[in-house]
């Protein structure tokens, strides 16, 4: 067997165990829905000198919440949910571990903090805000103040953290050439505007769309991050131009939306000199406060703000219904474009993306119905089927790759085999879809690298060729011109 056929061997067990996990992890397997995680926070001061009453009950093993909502209590059940006692720790292993897990697998991934405005959605994210105590990086615990926010900190930290870790062993166990680039940015969304928060200069920009590359934003500043340490402190520089523009328009944090985008680049040699390069990008986004604007009390900023909101959040509540009626078989037209947050996530939602939604919620009866609101958002965000695949390429000297797509195409006739099946066809290849999902996740996957793979090979021939091509051309040419002078063009030459 050789070096690249153990990778791939590898990469689809591991994939397979992934989409057989345990009950509280939020899984990631090759292909599917929207994974969708609820987060009931602990009820603040203000709620408890307020008179608290709890409205919201939480069955783990059930992956459920309920709402003691008049007349009738209503029960949903997600992916995964946490209750006020669940820790930072546990939603990293939950939820952060699985999906950056599928990142470094080569997959676009997008997680998403949904919720009202004090709901959780920037601790569960960031972690407690560190202006409150003092301007730890959130990585080292050096002493005991910093240990307990150490503790306490978000999914991004974590999630950087992790990402380097599995980079550095990797290329410590690894006996093959792999190289990593990890580049990172960060944007916030303003009144439908889009602004780069590491060029505070950089604003209004536009975003577009590219066949090959997927949404992306012109002129938005991308740092190259060497460590897990200097990618956090790109993303808390951002941080505090967000927190400065809002000072300066007087706005609150949950006025605008906000996307830390990392993205991981690897490239692994194998024996046989086949490179496999792969990209993937990861959207971290913390949304707007989801709670009604209410316009009779807003004027001027908080009008437009109100607006702006209530517009994005909209169309983001429209395009998941487009996508839930599309994945019920209907035909819909998926209106993306009608807001700038909308049309950035448009892979992430429905896509070629894996995508976990957090909806936070409060526990308090007064917020009720915003929890309702949140919880309906969040059951119908459940319904929307991603298919992601892995974003790679492999590139190489076309015997070898000729080798590898023939080794590839054994592989797949193995599996389908295996499945019992020589040929398959839609209708055999659905039914089997629905009976073994991870063999079928596996033909995909082989699938897809041979059509990768035939690509470039066909590419290097073509290349081949056409130099063949020119260098015939030449000998033809030198010929033609021996036979008419009875000279020798490279004697010629010589006698300059
Ligand atoms: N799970 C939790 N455990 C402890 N404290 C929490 C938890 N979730 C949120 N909090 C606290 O609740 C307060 C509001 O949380 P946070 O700022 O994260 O809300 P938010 O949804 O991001 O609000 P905004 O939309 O205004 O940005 C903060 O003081 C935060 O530390």
């Amino acid at each position: 067997m050789t070096a690249a056929s153990m990778d791939l061997d590898q990469e689809l067990m591991r994939a397979e165990v992934e989409s057989v996990s345990s009950d509280n992890t939020v899984t990631s397997g090759t292909n599917g829905n929207v994974q969708v995680v609820v987060r009931v926070r602990p009820p603040s001061n203000r709620e408890k000198d307020q008179g608290y009453v709890k409205c919201v009950g939480v069955d783990s093993g059930a992956h459920s919440v309920t709402l003691n909502y008049r007349p009738q209590p209503r029960t949903f059940t997600f992916d995964y949910v946490a209750d006020e006692v669940v820790t930072q720790e546990d939603i990293f292993a939950a939820v952060g571990k699985p999906i950056t897990d599928a990142c470094l697998q080569g997959y676009h991934c997008c997680l998403i903090a949904y919720g009202q405005t004090g709901a959780g959605k920037t601790f569960t994210m960031e972690g407690p805000d560190p202006e409150s105590s003092g301007n730890s990086p959130g990585f080292a615990a050096q002493n005991k103040a910093n240990a307990k926010r150490h503790e306490k900190r978000g999914l991004i930290p974590r999630i950087l953290e992790y990402i380097f870790q599995r980079m550095s062993s990797e290329k410590m166990q690894s006996c093959k050439d792999v190289e990593f680039v990890v580049k990172c940015s960060y944007l916030q969304i303003y009144n439908e505007q889009v602004s780069d928060l590491l060029d505070p200069a950089a604003l209004n920009l536009t975003i577009h769309e590219d066949a090959k590359a997927g949404m992306y934003v012109e002129g938005l500043q991308e740092v190259v991050v060497p460590t897990a340490e200097a990618t956090y402190g790109v993303f808390r520089r951002g941080s505090e131009n967000r927190h400065v523009g809002m000072t300066a328009m007087n706005m609150e944090s949950s006025r605008s939306h906000s996307v830390f985008t990392v993205v991981v680049e690897s490239q692994r040699r194998n024996d046989g000199g086949v490179m496999n390069r792969r990209t993937s990008r990861f959207y971290l986004v913390d949304l707007a406060g989801s709670e009604r604007q209410k316009h009779s009390e807003s004027a001027g900023i908080r009008l437009k703000e109100a607006g702006s909101i209530n517009k994005s959040l909209s169309a983001l509540g429209n395009v998941i219904k487009a996508l839930v009626d599309i994945s019920e078989g209907k035909i819909r037209h998926v209106p993306y474009r009608d807001s700038k947050l909308t049309f950035l996530l448009k892979d992430a939602l429905g896509g070629n993306s894996k995508c976990t939604l957090i909806a936070n919620v409060s526990p308090a009866e007064k917020n009720i119905d915003e929890t309702l609101s949140t919880l309906k958002f969040a059951q119908r965000a459940k319904l929307i089927h991603n298919t992601a695949i892995v974003n790679e390429d492999m590139f190489g000297n076309p015997a070898v790759m000729g080798e590898e797509i023939r080794r590839l195409r054994l592989a797949l006739a193995a599996l389908r085999a295996n499945m019992g099946n020589g040929s398959i066809g839609e209708q055999n290849f659905t039914m089997i879809n629905q009976e073994n999902p991870s063999e079928t996740s596996r033909v995909s996957r082989l699938e897809h690298i041979i059509s990768q793979s035939t690509k470039r090979s066909l590419e290097a021939e073509q290349k081949l060729q056409r130099k063949i091509n020119e260098l015939e051309g030449t000998v033809q040419n030198c010929h033609t011109y021996i036979e008419r002078t009875g000279e020798n063009p490279s004697d010629s030459e010589d006698d300059h």
